[in-house]
């Protein structure tokens, strides 16, 4: 169920800076949840999370979207370990990630991490046994996954040999190898042909109905809104958007699509609480409204031209919708100037801004 916006929600009925979250109901599924609480981190004077805070449900299939340079790399380094918050902790099952924990995580990262001359099979197998698998179950699960990803026939090749899209096979292969509770992947999907795709979507989905939680960041939103359970919208260090695609959509400013073939132009323009007007590819009137017009008032004048042969409310798609959080999302205020003097930066570097 989703959390209706409440006062203070922005024009799409999305709510900016506090998150608009919503529930999934649902029977009980294998497996724990991954909590990211309040992260925040700074690389000097920028400031990459702020207050980050979200959760990856058992079984869930959570997109992760936002600008470039909105901070989803960081918070999946510092879920990985691999970078430390300034502020905030990640949780599984509720307790603060261990080293143990972590090793149970698969991960594929944005730079990706394989090493380019060493073989595919041996490299699968290295990465497995890292993870706590014996020789022998490393080189079986080598084997399923790569014939599950369609690079069984590229197990003896170097990494480097491999086009990208089969490399980007083998690093999700690495991240599957040892059987992770929890999948983090920093865009799994960018630069794979459409088949690769298909493969990569089913393995994810198959992961989630497992019970494991598994986050993906992504800039392919047609993707993410087929494929995800629930979407988390990102803006400079912040979630700012959360939840079902259907229920984010059905929160944002809906167009109204008017088929009246014999109206002239403009003749919506200047009916009261009409915002904009437009014509889509097809010839018919596009109308934003403002919220809580009375959209009968508009097919009254629809009418009044002629015939209507379509009236529709249409609503956003998750492309649009992210444009308009993200732009309409206010610029955090301002950090305070730096101090004026060597010793005052230096300590203000050193203990953080106020
Ligand atoms: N090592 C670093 N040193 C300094 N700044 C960094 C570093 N890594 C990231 N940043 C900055 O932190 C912010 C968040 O970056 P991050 O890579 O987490 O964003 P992102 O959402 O993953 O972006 P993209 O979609 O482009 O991959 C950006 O302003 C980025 O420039």
């Amino acid at each position: 169920m989703c959390s209706r916006p409440s006062p203070g929600t922005g024009r799409a009925g999305i709510r900016t800076r506090r998150v608009w979250s919503s529930d999934t109901e649902g029977g009980e599924v294998p497996g724990a949840a991954l909590t990211i609480n309040e992260l925040s981190k700074r690389y000097g004077d920028i400031v990459a999370l702020r207050d980050m805070t979200f959760d990856v449900r058992a079984g869930e299939l959570f997109g992760f979207v936002g600008s470039n340079g909105a901070g989803k790399t960081t918070t999946m380094r510092i879920v990985l370990g691999v970078l430390a918050a300034d502020a905030g902790e990640v949780r599984y099952d509720g307790v603060p990630l261990t080293f143990d924990v972590r090793r149970r995580i698969g991960y594929m990262p944005e730079e990706r991490g394989l090493y380019p001359k060493m073989r595919v099979g041996e490299q699968l197998e290295y990465l497995a046994q890292l993870h706590g698998l014996s020789a022998a179950a490393a080189r079986t699960a080598t084997r399923q996954w790569a014939a599950r990803l369609g690079i069984e026939t590229r197990l003896g090749d170097e990494v480097q040999a491999l086009s990208l899209g089969n490399q980007q096979r083998a690093q999700l292969a690495a991240a599957l190898v040892h059987d992770p509770a929890v999948l983090v992947l920093d865009e799994p999907f960018s630069g794979l042909d459409p088949l690769a795709v298909d493969v990569m979507s089913d393995v994810l989905r198959e992961r989630a109905a497992a019970g494991v939680p598994v986050v993906f960041s992504s800039h392919q939103l047609d993707l993410v809104e087929r494929l995800c359970d629930r979407v988390g919208i990102v803006s400079a260090g912040s979630m700012v958007a959360i939840g079902p695609v259907d229920e984010l959509r059905a929160g944002g400013a809906s167009t109204l699509v008017v088929d009246a073939p014999d109206a002239p132009a403009g003749w919506a323009d200047t009916l009261p609480s009409v915002l904009s007007t437009g014509r889509d590819v097809r010839g018919r009137t596009e109308l934003r409204l403002a919220a809580g017009a009375d959209d009968q008032q508009v097919l009254r004048a629809a009418l009044a031209t002629g015939p209507v042969r379509e009236f529709a409310h249409r609503r956003p798609s998750l492309a649009q919708l992210f444009r308009e959080v993200v732009t309409h999302e206010p610029p955090t205020p301002a950090d305070p100037p730096p101090p004026a003097t060597r010793r005052g930066r230096a300590r203000w570097k050193k203990e953080g801004r106020p």
